[in-house]
C-alpha cells in the first residue's frame, strides 16, 4: 500500500451525540471537550496510519467557527496531512448535524502533531526507508 492509499485508509470518522453532560451555560458543547475528542481522533488516525505507538506533541491553531448546540450530532474526521521522520500531522475537522433535518456545517478544525515512540519513550521512525 502506498502513502496516498494509507492516508485514505486511515481517515477516521467518529460520531458523538451532544448530550447535556458535555454542554456549557450557553447550551453549546464545551470547547475543552471538543478539543479532547479531536486529540483522541488525531491519535486514532495516526495509529491506524502507521500502527505505531504515538503521543501528541503539539496542536496548531484550533478554530471554533460555529457553536455546537445541545441535542445535535457531531462528526469528527481525522486525516493525515504531513508525514515527517518520527512525527506526523493530522488535520481534524468537526461537523455539526441537526438530528431531525439534513442540516450540516463545519464547526471546528485544527491540526495535531503526534510523534511515534518506542518502548524507551524516545522518538522512532514512522516508516523505515525502502
Ligand atoms: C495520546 C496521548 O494522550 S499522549 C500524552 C500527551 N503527550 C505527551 O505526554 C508527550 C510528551 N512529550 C514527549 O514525550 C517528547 O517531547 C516527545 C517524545 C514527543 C518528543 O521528544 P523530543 O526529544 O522532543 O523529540 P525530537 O526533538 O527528537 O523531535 C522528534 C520529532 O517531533 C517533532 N517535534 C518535537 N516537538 C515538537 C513540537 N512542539 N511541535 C511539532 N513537532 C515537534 C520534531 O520536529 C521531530 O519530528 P521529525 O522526527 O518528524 O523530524
Amino acid at each position: 500500500m502506498n502513502y496516498e492509499e494509507k492516508i485514505q485508509e486511515s481517515e477516521t470518522r467518529v460520531f458523538k451525540v451532544v448530550f447535556p453532560n458535555i454542554t456549557n451555560h450557553h447550551n453549546t458543547m464545551f470547547g475543552g471537550t471538543v478539543m479532547e475528542m479531536m486529540d483522541e481522533v488525531a491519535f486514532m488516525t495516526a495509529t491506524r496510519f502507521a500502527r505505531k505507538s504515538f503521543v501528541t506533541v503539539s496542536c496548531d491553531r484550533i478554530d471554533f467557527k460555529n457553536p455546537i448546540p445541545a441535542d445535535t450530532l457531531v462528526e469528527l474526521i481525522g486525516k493525515v496531512k504531513y508525514v515527517g521522520n518520527s512525527s506526523l500531522k493530522v488535520n481534524v475537522q468537526v461537523f455539526v448535524e441537526e438530528m431531525y433535518s439534513e442540516s450540516r456545517e463545519r464547526a471546528v478544525s485544527g491540526d495535531f502533531t503526534l510523534v511515534a515512540i518506542g518502548i524507551d519513550k524516545k522518538p522512532v521512525k514512522i516508516f523505515e526507508k525502502d
